[in-house]
């Protein structure tokens, strides 16, 4: 797909963790938010002002009650996705194998750990499909 000429950028980060038994943490998106019951990676919007390995660090904290250290988060592969109201996302995704605390769902979402061959069984956010792919053949 042709991403829009001039279309403004939405910078989103996010990350996969990464279990001892090599499964990936996905997120239900819960109702109230766009995407309502899409399954995502865990992360959010970068705030201005904010890098993006901060917000990643800020987002595991508010929805998941995790604390990753920073320097654990590895870059792996970036979406560059066209958004329905004429923006054009822009997501680096992270991966995350060592963390502090024992991911709780703090929103009301569902999550899942998942076996990167599965993921394609799940309803993902269209621009994290190939991420999806990606994680199946690199991890
Ligand atoms: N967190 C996250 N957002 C994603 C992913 N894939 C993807 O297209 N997005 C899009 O990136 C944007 C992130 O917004 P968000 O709503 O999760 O961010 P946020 O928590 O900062 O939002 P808020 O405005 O509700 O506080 C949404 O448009 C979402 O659809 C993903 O894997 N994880």
């Amino acid at each position: 797909m042709m991403p829009a000429e001039k279309a403004p950028l939405l910078l989103v980060a996010a990350c996969a963790l990464i279990d001892p038994d090599g499964r990936v943490l996905i997120a239900r998106r819960p109702e109230g938010k766009a995407f309502a019951g899409a399954w995502e990676f865990p992360g959010g919007k970068v705030e201005a002002g904010e890098y993006p390995e901060a917000a990643v660090v800020r987002e595991l904290r508010e929805e998941l009650g995790v604390e990753p250290c920073e320097r654990c988060l590895q870059p792996f592969a970036f979406a560059s996705h066209p958004m329905e109201d004429g923006r054009h996302l822009l997501m680096p995704l992270y991966v995350c194998r060592k963390w502090d605390g024992f991911p709780d769902p703090k929103e009301g979402q569902e999550i899942a750990w998942v076996k990167p061959h599965d993921l394609s069984r799940y309803a993902l956010l269209p621009a994290d499909i190939p991420l999806a792919a990606e994680l199946r053949d690199r991890l």
